[in-house]
């Protein structure tokens, strides 16, 4: 794996940030219009889709986040020709010279991201063979991939554990298959779609993932031609067919960036218009951000969130959970305006098993928030036996001081940009890079709330 430190000077530079820390000078509301555009959850996922097609598919209101670099790079290293119109959000991805790339060039770009491993299905139908390389990511918990290999297996795949990584061939040919997730995991799902609409036969996938970033995913797929039927509880049927084409696809936009900018009015005391999100996809966080005392409205360009004024937050219990559930990337942001609710908070958290180190930050700049191993929400999770510290009692509201600061995390890290500014005095957050893989324009559009900041400490 790569260190966290280098992930984030790889991430900073990929945006041009040329430091690493930021100091903020807190105290002031965040007020104004941001733009959020395509999902990292989705794009970075569409883009790998584009290798099972024979024509070159299309990407548009994809943000320039170094995720899309990341995956544009591993692209381009098997002989995918990517064309990129960052300011115009526009991808075209040429998958007619598609070629094997060895693992030494697939580790030099896999850095910061979870999604090399879903390249496997499209290199296995295109190529025949393919590497899985050390996969970057939050480091929120183990985030193993038992069920992504199994799959894999399941279709025919045959993997080696090499001392250089995992090597995946397919000497039969991949066949539809029976698969059932014992956790309905994002990503296992994603691997699930891109290999079987490619395999012989059929795939029945139970337990499925229906994220709202996957239901894109498959309409993505369908424009290429490929069948696939989303069933009743968590049944996923897929006709493998022999070619897939090209597609021309406006992504969905970012809920989770939606949610941050979101929190970010609620904790600072402003108001802020995220044009491009949409009601739907928020329906379980709009609630969550209601009864926190949060005001919102619905517009067609966009959702407008302000702090309630003198009525004040209120405290919460929220519990994490797959779709249609409260996102678990939604929690970190959510936790820094909970500081400023007069009662007690609690947010479990069932998702990741270690999701709660970025709250160390925010008691040192005087948050008061207790960690603790048992599941405090209305549900027993996987956690609660394993001695995990996966819930959170947060008691507010508190005073919060500026604190020299590291980011831990993607959503960690923008939770310590709303502490920073929601406190009193000078912070200085370091590694901030981090942040650019899935904040497009993070401090452009901080700059334009109104924050307070020097870029360097
Ligand atoms: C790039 C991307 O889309 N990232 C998102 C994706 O991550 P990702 O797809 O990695 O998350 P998963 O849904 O797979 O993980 C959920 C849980 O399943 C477990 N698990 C997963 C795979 C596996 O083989 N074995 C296993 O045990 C994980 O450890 C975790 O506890 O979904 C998460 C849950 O909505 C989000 O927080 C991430 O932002
Ligand atoms: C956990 C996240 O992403 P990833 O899976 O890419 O690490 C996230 O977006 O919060």
């Amino acid at each position: 794996m790569t260190s966290l430190n280098q992930d984030a000077a790889r991430a900073a530079q990929f945006v041009g940030l040329n430091a690493d820390t930021i100091t903020f000078h807190g105290g002031q509301p965040l007020n104004g219009r941001i733009e959020v555009r395509g999902a990292k959850n989705f794009v970075t996922k569409a883009m790998v889709a584009s290798l099972l097609g024979d024509q070159p598919s299309v990407l548009r209101n994809v943000p320039d986040i170094s995720d899309v670099r990341v995956v544009s790079g591993l692209l381009e290293v098997h002989g995918v020709k990517v064309e990129r119109d960052v300011a115009g959000g526009e991808l075209r991805l040429d998958p007619s010279n598609v070629k094997i790339a060895h693992m030494a060039e697939i580790n030099a770009h896999a850095g910061s991201s979870r999604i090399p491993i879903l390249f496997c299905g499209p290199l296995l139908h295109q190529l025949g063979e393919a590497f899985i390389p050390d996969l970057g990511g939050c480091r929120i918990g183990d985030r193993p991939i038992d069920f992504h290999l199994s799959a894999l297996r399941s279709f025919g795949a045959v993997v080696d554990k090499l001392p250089e990584g995992i090597r995946l061939t397919a000497p039969n040919g991949l066949h539809g298959a029976k698969i059932h997730l014992d956790y309905p995991s994002v990503g296992a799902t994603e691997q699930v779609l891109l290999t079987a609409v490619r395999a012989q036969g059929m795939t029945e996938l139970t337990n499925a993932a229906i994220e709202p970033e996957i239901m894109d995913l498959i309409n993505v797929l369908q424009k290429m031609g490929a069948i696939i039927s989303v069933d009743a509880d968590r049944v996923i049927r897929i006709e493998g067919v022999d070619r897939l084409g090209a597609y021309d696809h406006f992504s969905l936009f970012d809920r989770n960036e939606a949610a941050s900018w979101a929190a970010a009015a609620l904790a600072t005391n402003g108001e802020i218009f995220v044009e491009g999100a949409k009601q739907a996809e928020m329906l379980t966080f709009l609630n969550v951000f209601r009864k926190a005392g949060g005001v919102f409205e619905i517009h067609d360009d966009g959702i407008n969130f302000k702090h309630p004024g003198e009525a004040g937050l209120k405290p919460v219990v929220i519990e994490t959970d797959v779709h249609p559930g409260f996102m678990t990337d939604w929690q970190q942001p959510l936790v820094v305006a909970l500081t400023q609710a007069p009662g007690v908070s609690i947010v479990h958290e069932t998702v990741y098993e270690q999701r709660f180190g970025f709250t160390d930050a925010l008691v040192k700049m005087g948050a008061t928030i207790e960690l603790h191993r048992e599941c405090l929400g209305g549900q027993k999770c996987r956690f609660g036996q394993r001695n995990f510290v996966h819930s959170a009692v947060i008691s507010g509201p508190t005073q919060m001081h500026g604190a020299d600061i590291e980011v831990p995390d993607l959503r960690g890290g923008f939770s310590h940009l709303i502490a920073a500014l929601m406190s009193d005095g000078v912070s200085r957050v370091s590694n901030v890079g981090i942040i650019a893989r899935g904040y497009e324009n993070f401090l452009e559009k901080l700059r334009t709330l109104g924050a307070d900041f020097t870029v360097g400490s």
